[in-house]
């Protein structure tokens, strides 16, 4: 008889998804492994959410600034000091990464291996000269900015996430390829900061959310001074770095960033060895994240890819996985993905905050869908701090089901729990006009959104008809 496996549970990765299934299994009393081949905490602490909202930080500190005039409180123009900017960005790294350090999953019983993890065999694995067996294999390995395959491009020095938050210079001109989050995030971050910067995208910037939405970042980002290049291909990069467009019209920047989307790290796992299938998007797996072609082998995070849904490159995604293979390795309860009510947020100043479907994927799901609408110029608190840019919009079923909840504007990522936990619940566009909320808040534009549902059945003449009628009764 084979020997028995010495863990129960080995986790490949020590990102957000690896760690959060590694600490719920440790906590359960699991014998557990984490194996991380460079840093704790992967992408989101050290290359990704963490230094981007900490350079967005300081950028909103400067647009701030720049804007208290409107005010009465005038300013002189903010002076940038870089070297702090960035020590900002690193101490708010290092104030985290206790969370996600190799102690601190020890203390909790966890092993931590500091290695390359691949495959060697179904259940088996080699790190660092180790071989492990492991009754369930969890991989987390994550993803890493795609480089599109552009003439000269690679013969040229450019950055990624993994490399901007480095960089010891102020960028004079930071030209970006691709106007998805990281876009148009480090678009406003880098000019609120000082630095010219110039967005090249082939479709229109923030082009997975919401056109009207997506509009009020997009004006935010012109009138901060980033100039758009929507609609364009690059033909060819060269040094400089210059981008040549397909008209021949040749941008020519200080810096270079690629954020055009991403791939997952798949290279050196020798899945093959496990027989784990695998695409460009990430390993197959059910909806329950189990490997399609691996029984004892799972993913979780950015490298899941579960049938007909597809990868997800979202901090929270990976915390949510680890909580569905949480109750289907440990507990064996049934769980699947479903993000019906899955958040995301732009941190661009305005914010643009989603869940749910916007009013395009509703029609394109072939839904008849009534919008609700509210703008912020109609709120009392954005009125009162003079920042009326952008809107709430509401994507409801006929019978007034809420469906998707989008809204641009100012602090719009504190607003959206709200909507989400109210898309989760099903509830009614109805059941949330009916709350109180505290006046004068911002978060009070979603229930008037929410509130014009029923205005025209409030308003109409036979409620009228009711309330005269009413008002004939004794008493
Ligand atoms: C600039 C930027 C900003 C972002 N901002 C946000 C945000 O504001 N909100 C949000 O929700 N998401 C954001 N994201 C996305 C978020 O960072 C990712 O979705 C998240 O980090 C993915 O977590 P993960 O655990 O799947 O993978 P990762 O964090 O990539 O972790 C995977 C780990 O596996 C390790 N690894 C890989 N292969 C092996 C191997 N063979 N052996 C051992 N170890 C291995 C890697 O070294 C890595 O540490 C941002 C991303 C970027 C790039
Ligand atoms: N606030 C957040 O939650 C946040 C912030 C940053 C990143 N992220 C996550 O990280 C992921 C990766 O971010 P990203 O911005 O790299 O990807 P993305 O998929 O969001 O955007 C990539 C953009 O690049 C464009 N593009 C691709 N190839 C191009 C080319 N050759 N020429 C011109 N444009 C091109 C695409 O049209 C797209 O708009 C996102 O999908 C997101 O889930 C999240």
């Amino acid at each position: 008889m084979p020997d028995a496996p010495e863990l129960d549970l080995a986790v490949i990765g020590a990102g957000s998804a690896g760690l959060s299934i590694t600490y719920v299994a440790a906590r359960l009393g699991l014998r557990v492994a984490i194996i991380e081949r460079e840093r704790m905490g992967g992408d989101c602490l050290n290359t990704g959410c963490v230094p981007s909202k900490a350079l967005l930080a300081a950028a909103h500190a400067a647009s701030a600034a720049r804007r208290a005039g409107r005010l009465g409180v005038r300013l002189p123009e903010p002076e940038i000091d870089w070297a702090a900017v960035r020590a900002h960005v690193h101490g708010a790294i290092a104030a985290i990464a206790p969370q996600d350090s190799e102690e601190r999953y020890r203390s909790l019983g966890a092993e931590v291996i500091r290695a390359e993890a691949r495959f060697t065999g179904p259940g088996t694995l080699e790190a660092g000269g180790r071989r492990l067996t492991a009754r369930r294999i969890v991989v987390a390995a994550g993803s890493r900015a795609s480089v599109p395959d552009i003439p000269g491009l690679r013969d040229v020095p450019f950055h990624t996430h993994a490399t901007i938050f480095g960089m010891e210079e102020k960028p004079e001109h930071l030209l970006i390829l691709g106007g998805g989050a990281i876009g148009v995030e480090m678009a406003q971050a880098h000019a609120a900061l000082g630095c010219r910067v110039t967005v090249v995208e082939h479709g229109r910037v923030a082009g997975r959310e919401d056109a009207e939405l997506a509009s009020v970042v997009r004006d935010a980002l012109l009138t901060e001074g980033v100039v758009l290049r929507e609609g364009v291909t690059v033909a060819a990069v060269e040094p400089g770095p210059v981008l040549v467009l397909g008209d021949g019209t040749r941008l020519r920047g200080s810096h270079l960033l690629v954020a055009a989307g991403r791939t997952p790290n798949l290279g050196g796992l020798g899945l093959e060895a496990a027989g784990v299938r695998a695409t460009a998007r990430g390993i197959a797996t059910d909806t329950g994240l189990r490997s399609l072609t691996a029984r004892h082998v799972y993913a979780a995070g950015d490298i899941a890819d579960p049938e007909g849904i597809g990868p997800r490159y979202l901090t929270h995604v990976g915390a949510y996985h680890a909580g569905i293979l949480a109750r289907r390795i440990l507990f064996r309860l049934p769980a699947r993905v479903d993000y019906r009510a899955l958040p995301r947020v732009t941190y661009t100043d305005p914010e643009l905050a989603q869940v749910g479907m916007t009013e395009e994927e509703a029609r394109a799901a072939g839904r008849e869908v009534r919008v609700l609408r509210w703008p912020f110029a109609e709120n009392d608190r954005a009125i009162a701090e003079g920042r009326t840019e952008g809107l709430a919009k509401l994507v409801v079923s006929t019978g007034g089901r809420l469906l998707g909840a989008g809204i641009a504007g100012a602090h719009a990522g504190e607003m959206i729990g709200l909507w989400t936990a109210a898309i989760g619940r099903r509830l009614s566009a109805d059941a949330v006009a009916g709350m109180v909320l505290p006046y004068p808040t911002r978060a009070e534009v979603g229930k008037r959104a929410a509130s014009t549902f029923s205005l025209d059945r409030l308003f109409a003449p036979r409620t009228r008809w009711l309330v005269r009628a009413l008002g004939r009764l004794p008493g």
